[in-house]
């Protein structure tokens, strides 16, 4: 459902990604793992159009999007959960889920409705600021309001960063069954490993710009060493 080819990508001046080349198939989990700074958030953003491709090229079920707007590549479902949540601090949780629901005026209630059945946590605090709910509730509702946009491919960026057990635990739960229920392909940042191995189908390691190893989830944990001194 994704195809991204030698994709060439960076800030002003400064390359970043050269030449990623990389396929999602529909429903498939994959993780993108490696260190500070070597590029994995640059490439959620050049997906995302938020960048865009100095080269290279993109398509999202058959469609090329290299030089798509942001948001008519959010109408076509591609959602992003960026590093640090970036929930609305001021808005209610039940705001924050209307805002991620925002394209579907038509049955926006009834979409917010159908994702808080996956995160009963969050009904507890719907009349709540997000800026009051724990860290690790925020991922959730980070997660919540994204799904509420109907994405058939979710972008989630290091959600495990700073958050409790507990909570990574659900969200591996979560995740789950929204896989199953709908059929989610989701692309996975992080450094967790232990959370990737209970999420990806296999795993991408990439180092300076570069994808520079893939290998099933059993073989990076089995690797984990190698990996962490890659
Ligand atoms: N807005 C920006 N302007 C210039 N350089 C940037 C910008 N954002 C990121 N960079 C640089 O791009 C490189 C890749 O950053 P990126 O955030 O993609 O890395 P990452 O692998 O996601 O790491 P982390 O896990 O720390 O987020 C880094 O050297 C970073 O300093």
């Amino acid at each position: 459902m994704l195809d991204i080819k030698d994709i060439h990508s960076g800030y002003g001046d400064i390359r970043i990604l050269r030449g990623i080349n990389l396929s999602l198939s529909q429903g498939e989990f994959v993780g993108l793992w490696g260190h500070n700074g070597m590029g994995k958030s640059t490439l959620m953003r050049t997906i995302l159009g938020y960048l865009t491709a100095t080269a290279g090229s993109i398509s999202f079920e058959g469609q090329d999007i290299t030089g798509m707007a942001t948001f008519r590549r959010a109408q076509l479902g591609i959602g992003l959960v960026p590093q640090g949540r970036a929930i609305f601090p001021h808005l209610s949780v039940l705001d924050n889920l209307r805002m991620g629901a925002v394209s579907f005026s038509q049955d926006r209630d009834e979409t917010v409705s159908s994702v808080l059945k996956h995160f009963p946590r969050l009904n507890a605090y719907l009349d709540r600021p997000g800026g009051l709910l724990s860290g690790g509730e925020q991922q959730l509702l980070a997660l919540a309001r994204c799904l509420c946009g109907k994405p058939k491919l979710m972008l989630l960026d290091e959600p495990t960063e700073g958050i409790q057990p507990s909570i990574i635990s659900e969200m591996v739960d979560t995740l789950h069954r929204i896989r199953e229920s709908t059929g989610l392909t989701l692309l996975l940042v992080e450094q967790n490993q232990a959370f990737i191995g209970s999420l990806a189908d296999r795993v991408l390691t990439m180092q300076k710009g570069v994808l520079v190893n893939e290998s099933s989830t059993r073989d990076f944990l089995n690797n984990t060493h190698a990996f962490a001194s890659a």
